[in-house]
């Protein structure tokens, strides 16, 4: 967590204790690897947040297209708070689980067929989150648009209510009812988010629905990277750099001994 560029930095919102963090995982606070299992998690992250949690009250939650089980073991458990596939799996400030729907019986046909496809492409692979069907090809990028053809195809059979989200190297089949900006909202209507300013921070196309939530309601939203059009307000280069602004925000909002 060094190295920072002020340049890239400047303008950035000031730190407040009344904000709610809300922070995506992947491509924001840990670096994009080749496989999901193969994420660095640095050292100092668990601390991070568990000082974050503390000077914001508890207003701090993970959102990510991850599994909550997922999360918990790649952070220790750091946080209360956290929503995992996009919304699909929550779990609130104190603790509290929803699961508010479940689809995973309806995946069987397209579970099969996705099956088939890793094996018969090399480089790619599935991650089945129940809930969502996630077809990984950042070890195959010329088959993007076969992925992105046999994604579309289940998902018109099943119907309105399912969704391909693209991402980075990645496309998920999952139910369309919930994404980062009602978890958001979720998040904002109960205690300790209620009556804070929202901040989100997050790198990927399915952050913009967070974006959206986030300026809609008065808050900050920030990009991590800048090599697309986006409705955050801010933009920041680097996931390092991200790192850097939460340590630089941990200690500005430590109350003076
Ligand atoms: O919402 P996020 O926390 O950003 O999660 C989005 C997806 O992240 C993971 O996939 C991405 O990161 C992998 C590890 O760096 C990378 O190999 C992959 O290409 C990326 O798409 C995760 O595996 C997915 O389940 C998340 O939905």
């Amino acid at each position: 967590m060094s190295g920072t560029s002020a340049a890239s930095m400047r303008g950035l919102p000031t730190p407040d204790v009344g904000w709610a963090l809300f922070l995506d995982f992947d491509g924001t606070l840990v670096e994009i690897a080749e496989h999901p299992d193969a994420v660095t998690v640095p050292d100092a992250l668990p601390g991070l947040l568990t000082a974050l949690v503390e000077r914001l009250s508890g207003a701090v939650a993970i959102v990510s297209g991850r599994d909550l089980a997922g999360l918990d073991a790649l952070l220790d458990g750091a946080l209360p708070a956290m929503a995992g596939i996009h919304g699909l799996e929550r779990r609130d400030g104190q603790g509290r689980l929803y699961r508010p729907v479940d689809h995973s019986e309806r995946f069987s046909e397209v579970r099969a067929a996705l099956r088939h496809f890793v094996e018969t492409h090399p480089g790619t692979s599935m991650e089945d989150k129940g809930n969502a069907l996630t077809l990984h090809y950042r070890g195959a990028p010329a088959v993007a648009e076969e992925a992105a053809a046999v994604m579309h195809r289940h998902c018109e059979a099943l119907g309105d209510e399912f969704r391909v989200q693209p991402g980075k190297r990645v496309l998920e089949l999952r139910p369309s009812s919930h994404h980062k900006g009602t978890v958001v909202q979720a998040f904002m209507a109960e205690p300790p988010f209620r009556g804070r300013t929202p901040v989100f921070i997050g790198d990927d196309v399915t952050d913009e629905d967070a974006f959206r939530a986030v300026n809609d309601l008065g808050g900050h939203s920030i990009r991590v990277g800048t090599d697309r059009p986006t409705a955050a307000q801010y933009e920041i280069e680097s996931v390092n750099e991200a790192l850097q602004w939460l340590t630089g925000l941990a200690r500005r909002l430590t109350p003076p001994s």
